[in-house]
């Protein structure tokens, strides 16, 4: 094999295990890029150097024990917080300022659902914050709901629904504006495993190529469902080993 093919094909293999914060690769842009990022809050580091990319098409699980840092990424990935140290940019996303939704979207652990608004309500948010029309933001939130097998609950509000359907509406709110980016921090955390995986066969499902996940976890089985999971420990993104 030539040199330099060989060159390219180690380096692209190495981005497969290892976060690197190239801004490009074999021809993409990233999607996000940080360099030595950081983040203290007073003398705590939640966050050392982290230096990452993240390409459309990657699906990464963010696995660690509670306080290793991951929400404290997940944030500063989607804009939601500030770094005190370190670079971070959207190469292919453009400013933080105009991020979301249709961007980069978010899936919480638990409850973050609008309590007065029913579940198709919840779900045509971000369209309507986008300055959509609300008949046809309905219309394509029907359309979601209905692609995640939920539309006979469309009508209910949040307190109606089971736990594992609340995440589902949930994830559907997150993709009903294309975003390029999901940032998804526990979904699975207060569902028993059969609703967690049930919750994973439809986000990964309904991810295009052009979509990268980004999920942490702290959950093994549901990491082995993305294709590379980084770990995080004490505030340090680690080597998968
Ligand atoms: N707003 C804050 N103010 C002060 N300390 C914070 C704040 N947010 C996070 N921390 C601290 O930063 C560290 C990392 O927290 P973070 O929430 O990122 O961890 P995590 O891995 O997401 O944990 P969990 O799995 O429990 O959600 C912890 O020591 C936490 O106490």
């Amino acid at each position: 094999m030539p040199e330099a093919e060989r060159i390219e094909r180690l380096t692209f293999e190495s981005a497969q295990v290892w976060p690197q914060a190239a801004e490009t690769r074999r021809g993409e842009v990233a999607l996000v890029t940080a360099q030595n990022l950081s983040r203290e809050y007073g003398k705590v580091a939640a966050l050392k150097r982290a230096s990452l990319s993240i390409f459309p098409g990657d699906s990464i699980a963010l696995l660690g024990t509670s306080g290793s840092g991951k929400s404290t990424l997940l944030h500063l990935l989607g804009g939601l917080d500030q770094p005190t140290g370190g670079e971070l940019s959207w190469p292919a996303l453009g400013d933080s300022a105009d991020l979301r939704p249709s961007k980069v979207a978010f899936v919480f652990q638990a409850q973050s659902l609008m309590p007065p608004l029913t579940a198709l309500e919840n779900v045509a948010l971000p369209l309507l914050l986008l300055g959509a029309n609300p008949e046809a933001a309905k219309q394509q939130a029907a359309a979601v709901l209905d692609t995640l097998e939920l539309s006979a609950i469309a009508g209910q509000l949040p307190e109606e629904l089971s736990g594992g359907q609340a995440q589902r509406v949930a994830v559907a709110r997150a993709l009903i504006a294309k975003p390029q980016l999901i940032l998804a921090d526990e979904p699975t955390g207060q569902l028993d495993s059969a609703t967690a995986q049930h919750l994973m066969d439809v986000l990964l499902a309904a991810l295009s190529p052009q979509t990268a996940l980004v999920m942490a976890t702290h959950d093994e089985t549901v990491a082995r469902r993305l294709n590379t999971v980084w770990r995080m420990k004490d505030g340090v993104l680690e080597e998968h080993p």
